[in-house]
């Protein structure tokens, strides 16, 4: 069995029902799954490998549940990671003011963590104009001020879906906070693209 290291460890936060899962199974298995929704439950871990040049990159990315009961873990999975997907749902501003609870957090406690602010669920605004929350403009300036990045992405159709993981990946390979070193990097001893879950999904 090959090993497998992680490079980049990537978390999602988010309120529930955002779409972090989705966005995962999108990016991962570029599909969107149908039917009831299953919260989260813990987290779900996924590993991805990206070719970037001739320079092979692996994200470890945490889907974390979003319910608040969850909080206190999902603390446990942002810790040493280096980049974290914070993600609303532009149809529901309640939670972008639970995406800046995220990022105020990651402030205090893991400075080192880049930032990427994740607008979800676009295809409902591209649908109905006035289902939108929050507007673009608004979430690029609070992107600037605390200097993260600003997707908007639909798990639905795909819409910059992979763009934020490339991204993540990029800033990964550009140096940015390549300063872990072989040292701390993960073992998974799991083949590509595995995808298993600490506590899994309530089904
Ligand atoms: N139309 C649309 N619906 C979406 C999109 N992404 C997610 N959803 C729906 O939103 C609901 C919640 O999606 P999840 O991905 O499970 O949300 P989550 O943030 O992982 O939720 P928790 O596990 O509770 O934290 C599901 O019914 C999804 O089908 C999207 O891009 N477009």
């Amino acid at each position: 069995m090959s090993a497998m290291r992680v490079d980049a460890k990537v978390v999602m936060l988010g309120k529930e029902s955002v779409g972090k899962t989705s966005l995962v199974e999108r990016y991962v298995h570029h599909r969107f799954l149908v039917g009831p929704y299953q919260n989260t439950i813990g987290a779900a871990f996924v590993a991805k490998t990206i070719q970037m040049g001739e320079k092979v990159v692996t994200l470890g990315i945490w889907d974390t549940a979003g319910s608040e009961r969850y909080e206190a873990m999902s603390r446990i999975y942002y810790r040493g990671a280096r980049a974290a997907v914070v993600c609303y749902d532009l149809t529901d501003s309640s939670s972008f003011q639970r995406a800046r609870f995220w990022v105020k957090e990651l402030q205090n406690c893991e400075e080192h963590c880049k930032i990427y602010l994740c607008g979800t669920k676009s295809d409902l605004i591209e649908g109905d104009r006035s289902l939108r929350q929050i507007d673009y403009h608004d979430v690029q300036d609070f992107a600037e001020e605390i200097g993260a990045q600003h997707f908007e992405t639909s798990s639905k159709t795909g819409n910059n879906v992979d763009d934020i993981f490339q991204k993540v990946a990029e800033d990964y390979n550009s140096t940015a906070f390549q300063y872990m070193t072989e040292e701390t990097g993960i073992d998974l001893g799991q083949k590509k693209d595995s995808y298993f879950y600490t506590c899994c999904h309530n089904n």
